[in-house]
């Protein structure tokens, strides 16, 4: 074990899912029905909206591509979207068949709300532009009541294929995000986990100090017993740190290297607890099979610092695990008091 052989590697954060190409075509497609709306159907009112609705999705666009849209930008152009939807059939003639457009916002709700946001939202659209063909729609061989039923199963099918979508969409997300933070061989946390709570430390300013557990001899256990008692030893491992500390907080650095993060104790506290993880890991015996194995962790402690990165804050525990290496194993090491 060498102090800085590692841990630094940029790992990048994952993006919130932005919605710029939404926000753009709205912008393009509002702006050639203002103009349409201006210099032809001269109806005014109409283009103003559209062109309040153009600048604001501009606006969105530009924010998304500094990746700086907050969530009220939104809501209000989904609001935006839906008003001019509704308005330009009030406004004009239904026969132009602006309401068309209507049929597309249960996808825009679902996308930018997720399944129960746009189940709720696409609810609620189907009473304005069922009011819309009602009074707009020439009473005559039933007309408006066809025209009804027939927007009222449409919609029903969109929102029912935009639900099964976004929520299989969903579980998929979840799934993916649960294993690309997860260790696949312990199942602990890894280190994109690692980054993302360190985020949190750094951003809370919390105090924090770090256990990097490092397995003694553990090539020697490989060679000796081969490499599938090796990951049985270290799944082990895991169980057995997850008893001192919160699930939460271990994570599993890699090879046969764990993190704990501690938080909010005092650094004889933090002592007292490696210590004792020490001993306790010392004083276990390690089922495989027929085996019965007595192994012994080195442990290195560090405490954040404000402003530290996390490969500052890494370094100092990979220091103080290298001294307690150099100090024959099976040692705690740590510059606390
Ligand atoms: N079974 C198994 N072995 C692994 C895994 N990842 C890394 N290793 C092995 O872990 C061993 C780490 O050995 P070293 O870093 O040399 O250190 P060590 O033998 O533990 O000795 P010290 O750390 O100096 O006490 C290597 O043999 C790696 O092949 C894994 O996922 N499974």
């Amino acid at each position: 074990m060498h102090p800085n052989k590692h841990h630094n590697q940029h790992v990048p954060n994952l993006p919130l899912a932005v919605h710029k190409g939404l926000s753009l075509i709205i912008c393009a497609i509002t702006f050639f029905y203002s103009l349409w709306n201006l210099v032809y159907l001269k109806l005014y009112l109409l283009a103003s909206v559209e062109l309040i609705i153009v600048s604001f999705s501009l606006f969105f666009f530009i924010q998304a591509l500094k990746n700086q849209d907050k969530e009220w930008q939104h809501y209000t152009l989904v609001g935006m979207i839906t008003v001019l939807v509704l308005l330009t059939p009030l406004q004009g003639d239904i026969r132009a068949g602006s309401l068309y457009w209507s049929i597309l916002l249960p996808f825009v709700y679902f996308m930018m709300f997720g399944s129960r946001g746009g189940l709720i939202l696409s609810l609620l659209l189907v009473f304005p532009v069922l009011y819309i063909i009602y009074t707009k729609t020439t009473h005559e061989g039933f007309l408006p009541y066809r025209a009804m039923v027939n927007y009222t199963l449409a919609h029903f099918c969109v929102w029912c294929l935009c639900y099964v979508y976004e929520s299989q969409h969903q579980k998929d997300n979840l799934r993916l995000r649960n294993m690309a933070l997860e260790d696949s061989l312990t199942g602990l946390k890894n280190r994109y986990a690692l980054d993302a709570a360190f985020e949190h430390i750094d951003q809370h300013n919390i105090k924090a100090f770090m256990l990097l557990i490092d397995i003694d001899h553990f090539k020697a256990i490989n060679d000796k017993f081969g490499h599938d008692i090796g990951n049985q030893i270290l799944i082990e491992m895991a169980d057995n740190l997850q008893m001192y500390a919160n699930e939460e907080d271990v994570y599993r650095l890699g090879g046969e290297e764990f993190i704990i993060i501690l938080s909010e104790k005092c650094e004889q506290e933090i002592y007292s607890t490696a210590e004792s993880l020490r001993c306790f890991i010392e004083n276990t015996l390690f089922h495989q099979h027929d085996l019965r194995l007595q192994l012994t962790i080195s442990v290195g402690i560090s405490r954040f610092l404000p402003g530290q990165s996390l490969s500052d804050f890494l370094r100092s525990a990979d220091h103080n695990l290298y001294l307690a290496k150099q100090q024959g194993r099976n040692k705690v090491n740590h510059t606390l008091f």
